[in-house]
């Protein structure tokens, strides 16, 4: 039996169990493909991050990426957690304010942040603007004026830290898009710009190296870059930054050759690099922020489907196909992300074959994994694919007009629907017929 299932997930009839749901009745009751959400492992994992910090005895803000996963559920589970959650659309901050999550542990990122979108932030009272660059300095500033109003704000900065991950995951790099560069005197400049405007309150710094990081090292490095600049722009500016944010990225396991830590144990280290240079630089231990997204919803998502038809290939790996692929899972065609799947109506089944599992989009690169050890299996099996819930729904598309999946959140025995699937309706809802003059 695949190794990344516990034997607490097998029911006595082989069944795959989501937090103690039985998945295949699932997939009968609310069709295929079905996203299901283990609520209880996405708490546990926002308890985890906490428990280091309150261990380290530093003040420390656990922001949610909600770009893995943006729902009203969602929102609603990170903020009974104490979790703050970072938005980077109008959208996003809509699916919070529909949430009720509380609006002051919101951060709002974004390298393109418009004009209405900043005007939404400051109506709205989000806790934190991270300024991306000088363009929104300016936009920030005349929406500030505008609405008679401050708010708090933070400079993203480029460490110059090319992070170990896939060239679209990194983000830190110096010829990144996103952030006010160091090294030519980018940031400083922001920084003066921003002490200048009294609407905005400069609470801190942050950087963010990327995504689906297995090493400390990049992180650590990143924290340390932080608090020399903090040091520095103490002596140079007399400015002390009170939160310092590392950002997200810690990397999961998606296959058995994944060998990651444990995304707790890279929150340690950033708090200690960063103890460890204040203590050097004698500057005041800052508040520690983090915003893990994948860490916290991507082992805990299954994406269910049900196998259709079958091509064999002589002398190459069958082709097994769901009804399902790249529109509710991107990631194998644009990162020829890989993941590991079961035969989730029998798990006791002993796996006999590879085989390619095919999307049913009209894409030759629409293929879920390119090799999957699995028992053989005929249509109707139901497959899970494991470790989905991170920026795969919220990837989603309806290419090919194929209508999105629901998705269920299943917690303590019981499961609930909180997206429902998308109807062929709604797939033309926007859509008005054009009539000629
Ligand atoms: C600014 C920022 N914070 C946090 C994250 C979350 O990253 P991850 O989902 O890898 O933890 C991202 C995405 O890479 C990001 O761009
Ligand atoms: N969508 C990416 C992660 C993007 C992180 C956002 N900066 C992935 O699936 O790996």
């Amino acid at each position: 039996m695949n190794s990344q299932i516990a034997s607490s997930q097998v029911s006595p009839e082989g069944h795959l169990l989501i937090g103690g749901v039985d998945s295949v009745s699932l997939a009968k009751k609310y069709g295929t493909p079905l996203i299901v959400y283990d609520v209880g492992q996405i708490r546990q994992q926002i308890r985890k991050f906490k428990q280091v910090f309150e261990e380290e005895k530093t003040s420390y803000a656990v922001s949610y990426a909600s770009k893995a996963f943006a729902t009203i559920a969602m929102y609603q589970v990170a903020a009974e957690e104490g979790a703050y959650t970072d938005v980077v659309s109008a959208g996003e901050l809509y699916t919070a304010l529909k949430a009720s999550f509380p609006m002051e542990r919101v951060s709002f990122h974004g390298n393109n942040k418009s004009r209405a979108e900043l005007e939404m932030a400051v109506k709205n009272h989000v806790g934190k603007i991270i300024i991306d660059n000088f363009y929104e300095i300016k936009l920030l500033k005349e929406v500030l004026q505008e609405n008679d109003s401050h708010i708090k704000v933070m400079l993203r900065l480029t460490p110059g830290i090319s992070a170990h991950t896939h060239e679209y995951d990194q983000t830190g790099q110096i010829d990144s898009k996103f952030g006010f560069d160091l090294n030519s005197g980018q940031a400083a400049k922001a920084l003066q710009e921003v002490l200048a405007e009294p609407r905005m309150d400069m609470v801190g710094i942050h950087a963010h190296i990327g995504s689906q990081i297995f090493e400390l090292n990049g992180f650590e490095m990143a924290a340390q870059k932080l608090m020399q600049v903090a040091s520095s722009w103490r002596e140079k500016y007399g400015y002390t930054a009170k939160i310092i944010n590392v950002g997200g990225g810690f990397g999961i396991k998606y296959v058995s050759s994944d060998h990651p830590l444990k995304p707790e144990a890279f929150v340690k280290a950033i708090v200690e690099t960063i103890k460890q240079e204040a203590a050097k630089n004698d500057y005041p231990l800052p508040e520690i922020d983090i915003e893990p997204g994948r860490s916290i919803v991507g082992p805990a998502g299954y994406n269910l489907y049900q196998v259709g038809s079958r091509k064999d290939v002589p002398g190459l790996k069958p082709y097994v196909t769901v009804d399902g692929g790249m529109g509710d899972n991107i990631r194998p065609a644009l990162y020829q992300a890989e993941y590991e799947t079961v035969l989730a109506n029998n798990l006791k089944a002993r796996e006999e074959e590879h085989v390619r599992i095919a999307g049913k989009y009209c894409e030759s690169g629409d293929l879920l994994s390119a090799d999957a050890f699995l028992p053989k299996t005929k249509p109707g099996d139901i497959l899970a694919m494991l470790d989905t819930g991170a920026y795969g729904y919220s990837m989603a598309s309806n290419y090919n007009r194929n209508p999105r999946p629901a998705v269920v959140f299943a917690e303590n025995g019981h499961a609930q629907v909180v997206v429902k699937r998308e109807s062929l309706e709604d797939l033309v809802r926007l859509d008005q017929s054009y009539q000629e003059d």
